[in-house]
Formats: C-alpha cells, structure tokens, sequence
C-alpha cells in the first residue's frame, strides 16, 4: 500500500514538474512574442509535441465526446489545422499571426510578399535540423540539408529529373494505370479506401521503374519477396514510409542496436522494413556502380543518373568536389520515393472522386484528352503532354483544395532575422517558426476571387478556346506554392504532374468515372454523399478521407470510342 502511495506521488509530482515546466516555457515564448506587435493566439499543446501527433486526435475525440473540446472549433494545435481553416484565421487576425506554445513559437504568414522573401533567402531562413531530421533514417539528403550542404546535394540530384526521365514516367504511369483500369472497371464499386490504395500501389510502381528501372505487374507488383528477401520491397518501403513509421524510423535505429530480445515485438516488423530497404538501397547502388565498371550505357532512371552524377563529382578538380557519402546517396534515393509517393497518389486520390462528382468537369478534362490524341495520333510524352493543359489544371486545382503540405516551416536558427509582417520591417527572435500558411496563400479572396471557394479547374486556363489549343496560367496576382517556389523548389514536380496527367488521361480515354450508388439512391444523392466524403478529411500527419468505406466510385467502359 505503502509502495501504491509513494508511487502514486512520484508520478503526480512528475506531472506536477513538466506541467510547470511547460507553463514557465509558455510564459517566456508569450513574452519574447509580444515585441512582434502582431496578434497572438495561445496553445498549451502544439504539433511540434510528438506526443501530442500521436495521441492527440484520440485526446480530442474524447474531450469533445464529454463536451469539453469543440469538435468544430479550429484548434491550432495539428500541423493540418489551416486545411479547414482556409483564410479564416488570416481574415480575422491580419496576415501575420503568432501561434504561442510552450514549444516553439510558430509565426503565420499568409503575405506572399513575405513568403517568396523567404523562399528565396533560403540560407536564412532554414530548415529546422529537429523537424527535418526525422527525414534522415538513411542519411542526410536534399531535404533535410541547410547551408553549403544545400547546394551539394543539389548539384548532384538535380540531373536525376532530366526530361528523359519524364518519359519513363509517362510510360510506365499509362501502362500502370491501363491495368487498374481493367481491374476497376470489373468491379461494382471501388471505395474511396480502395481508390487511395490503388494510386499509392500506381505511384510506388512508377517510382520503381523510373527510379530503379525495375517493372512490376499493377497486380501482383512489388508484393513479390525477392529470392534472398525478407519481405517485398514494396511493402518495406511502404512500412518505412508509411506515415507513422517515418517517426518511429530513428527509434527502431537507436532499437537495432539492442539485442533482439530486448525489441518490443510490435517495433520488430519496422526494423526488419528499415534494414530490408536500406539493403535494396544499397544493392540498387551497387549494381549502378558495377554497370559503370563494365562501361554499360547509362539509363534515363534515376538512380542511373544520380550514381554517375556523384562519380564525376568524385572524379572532380581537387577542392572543388561535392561528392555525396554512400550514406546521403542512400538518403537521397530514400528521400525521393518517400516525397514521390503519398504525395501525387494523394493527389490522384482526390482528383477521381473530385471528376465524378462533377460531371461537367470530367467532360471539359475528357474532351481536351480526346481532341489531342485524336490530333496527335501518338502517345509521344513530349509532344502530348504540354497539350494537356486542362488535366495539369485539374491537378493544380485539387492541390488548391488538397494540399498534402498544409503549412512550410521555416526557421529563424539561432540568431534573429528580418521579415515584412503586415507592413512593418520586425526582428524575429532566433529559434523561432515563421510558417508560410499554403491553404491561406491558396484561400485568399482579395487574390483569388470571390469564387475561392468553388471547385473551379478552369480557373487555371489562360484564354479559353479549342480543347488542345489552350494555354495554362496561374490565375493573375496569385501564387501558388503547392511545390514550395524558390531554389529549393521541389525537383519532383515535374515528375509529379507527368504522373497526374498521365494516369488522368489514360482512365478518361478508357472509362467514364460515376459515383456508386447505393441501393434506392438517386444519382444526385449519390453525388452528394460522395462529395461530402471525399471534402471530410482529416489531416494526421498526412491528408486523408475520414471515412473511407462509405462512398466510392463506378468505372464504366467507354462505348463512344
Ligand atoms: C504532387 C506531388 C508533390 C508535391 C505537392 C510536392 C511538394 C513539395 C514541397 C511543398 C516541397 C518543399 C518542402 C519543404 O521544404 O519542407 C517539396 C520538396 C521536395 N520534393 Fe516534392 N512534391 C511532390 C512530388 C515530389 C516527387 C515526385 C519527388 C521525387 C520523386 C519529390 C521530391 C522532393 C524533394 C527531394 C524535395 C526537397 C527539395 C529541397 O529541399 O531542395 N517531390 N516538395
């Protein structure tokens, strides 16, 4: 009992202490906030608490279930919260504001002006080493890289993303989605579950062949094992890269190094899909390595051209070579396929369910598809796809409403910087978060018109006229930041949008894209139901439908073609 007692009090006064700890952390980050003379809004919790990511949206259910959280408030306190939000917090707090917690303070900006300073100062305004961190299981990598570092990686990576290896990724995102085409079109429905699964199956294929130049059947794909393996890399990587994990990624590291016995069960299943991956990373090196020995030819994929770039650079004047280790080329090659997949899988998962709720929309696409390729009379990559201007838009206007990046921290470091907020020249304290807010950038009425809220690829089309003869455009005095701007744009765009278009223009010219029905259903209920569902999201770590098993989709075979 004795024991009960004193244990009970060992943890209340633990309690006790953090609590206090956080309050006096809170009181001391308010202070330094108030010199910004910008409004602040205060948070005892922040997304920046890893405890918190995990466990916070289970906290929030229960609270409000007892009525002490409301469920419709906007909280602050996720890293997806602005994705509802939009520019309501902008419109009423002005287009700087400081989120106060007793973590890091998180200033947020929806100013353009101050956004592309930002971006293109990009020595000061850094990553923060905690936060990006977590992307180097592997080893450090374009993403994660701040000063001199930065420019080295670059040099090395940015070949990878030639236009040779856009044509890979056409070819192979066609072949990749002409199958599950077949497969959908043979079912009675495919659920908004089924659907984000089967573009996360077509994204990891298409990084597997225009990255590591291996080819995987849609179905049977890269759940094959290996002889010599494991588990599939497929489904490694997928563990690795699978949203939680990524988290977890530095503890099972830390975990490796224990004695088996020593490893929770549950964290042995992660480990075995680290140490799988970083084995295919390394294999898949080696191979390139050996190819260039024996004086082969290299091949438009990229782990081709990144093993050659960084060979040179070896091979480079004395002083002057940026090399990459062995382990940042591992980074790197692990960094791509993490950003290219959930990413533009996340953003086909949207768009389909998005075309069948709209049925004007889906015709608009679909006539510009037909008209090029009838005109063209070639799949040629490149002389298809800059035609396809009405797809891009479809794509731009789901990242519009879909970010899979709700907000980009960037971070003051440990010394004070400079930015316009709201008009006035103000010294940000070192340590601190300056955020440009996407969905409020994307969200702004005063820029983007008084039909933000709508659904509206069209807007993204320069002059209207001929499908197959328009030109795209970002509408006038917007940015759009979906791909971050700047020199530290993301190099997969490109890639990303050949994918989108590509597997757009494949499932149009194949089939017409319906909501299931459900039995007594009207086709207008069913538009409904399915667009409520695929607009209720939730974004924990990443973006995804709440409840995915509730609505879906039909394939139906085109018969005027
Ligand atoms: C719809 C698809 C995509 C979107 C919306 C997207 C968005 C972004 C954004 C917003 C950033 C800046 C992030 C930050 O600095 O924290 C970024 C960076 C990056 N992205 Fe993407 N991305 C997409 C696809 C891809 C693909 C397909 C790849 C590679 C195959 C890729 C590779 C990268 C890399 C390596 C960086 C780091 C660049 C640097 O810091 O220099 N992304 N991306």
């Amino acid at each position: 009992m004795a024991f009960l007692l004193t244990t009970c009090c060992t943890l209340t006064a633990i309690a006790a202490l953090i609590f206090a700890n956080r309050l006096y952390a809170l009181y001391r980050n308010y202070l330094s906030a108030r010199s910004l003379n910008i409004p602040i809004i205060i948070r005892l919790e922040s997304w920046q608490d890893p405890i918190w990511m995990l466990f916070g949206p289970k906290v929030r259910s229960l609270l409000s279930r007892i009525g002490l959280w409301e469920s419709t408030a906007i909280d602050y306190t996720t890293i997806g919260w602005s994705q509802f939000d939009r520019f309501a917090s902008h419109a009423k707090h002005g287009s700087a504001f400081a989120l106060v917690t007793p973590f890091k303070t998180n200033i947020m900006i929806s100013d353009v002006d101050a956004a592309r300073e930002m971006f293109k100062n990009w020595r000061v305004w850094i990553k923060n080493p905690d936060l990006y961190g977590m992307f180097n299981a592997y080893g450090k990598n374009v993403n994660s890289v701040n000063g001199d570092d930065w420019p080295r990686h670059r040099k090395v990576t940015a070949p990878a993303f030639k236009e040779a290896n856009s044509r890979l990724v056409w070819k192979a995102t066609t072949k990749q989605v002409h199958s599950m085409v077949q497969k959908w079109m043979a079912e009675d429905e495919i659920t908004l579950r089924g659907l984000r699964g089967d573009t996360e199956k077509i994204a990891m294929h298409v990084l597997m062949s225009a990255a590591f130049g291996k080819e995987y059947d849609f179905d049977t794909g890269v759940k094959v094992v290996e002889p010599g393996r494991i588990v599939s890399f497929g489904e490694a990587m997928h563990t690795c890269i699978g949203s939680l994990s990524i988290m977890l990624v530095p503890v099972i590291f830390a975990a490796a190094k224990l004695p088996s016995v020593f490893i929770p069960s549950g964290l042995k299943r992660l480990q075995v899909a680290v140490q799988e991956v970083r084995r295919f990373l390394k294999d898949a090196v080696d191979a390139e390595l050996d190819a260039l020995r024996n004086g082969m030819a290299p091949k438009d994929n990229i782990i081709s051209t990144l093993v050659r770039a960084n060979e040179e650079e070896k091979n480079g004047e004395q002083g002057k070579r940026l090399a990459l280790t062995d382990d940042e080329l591992y980074g790197n090659l692990f960094i791509f396929n993490m950003a290219g997949h959930e990413t533009t899988s996340s953003s086909l998962s949207y768009a389909i369910p998005l075309l069948a709720t709209y049925p004007d929309i889906q015709n608009w696409v679909r006539a510009e598809v037909d008209a090029v390729f009838a005109d063209i009379g070639t799949e040629d990559y490149s002389e298809i796809f800059p035609l396809l201007v009405r797809t891009l838009a479809l794509m731009y206007e789901t990242q519009r409403f879909f970010s899979a990046i709700p907000m980009h921290p960037k971070y003051t470091g440990d010394r004070p910087q400079v930015l316009k907020l709201n008009g006035t020249e103000t010294v940000i304290p070192p340590e601190t978060f300056v955020s440009i807010n996407y969905n409020a950038v994307h969200f702004d009425p005063a820029v983007w018109g008084s039909d933000v809220d709508e659904f509206r690829p069209s807007r993204w089309i320069k002059s209207a006229g001929q499908p197959g003869k328009e030109q795209f455009a970002t509408p006038d005095g917007a940015e759009f930041v979906g791909w971050s701007s700047g020199p530290r744009a993301c190099p997969g765009k490109r890639f990303s949008q050949v994918e989108f278009v590509a597997a757009i223009a494949r499932l149009l010219r194949e089939c017409d894209v319906q909501p299931a029905r459900a039995k007594g259903e009207s086709m207008v209920q069913a538009i409904e139901r399915l667009r409520f569902k695929t607009f209720d999201v939730e974004h924990f770590i990443s973006l995804k439908v709440k409840d995915p098993d509730t609505a879906g989709i039909v394939c139906v075979k085109r018969t005027n073609v």
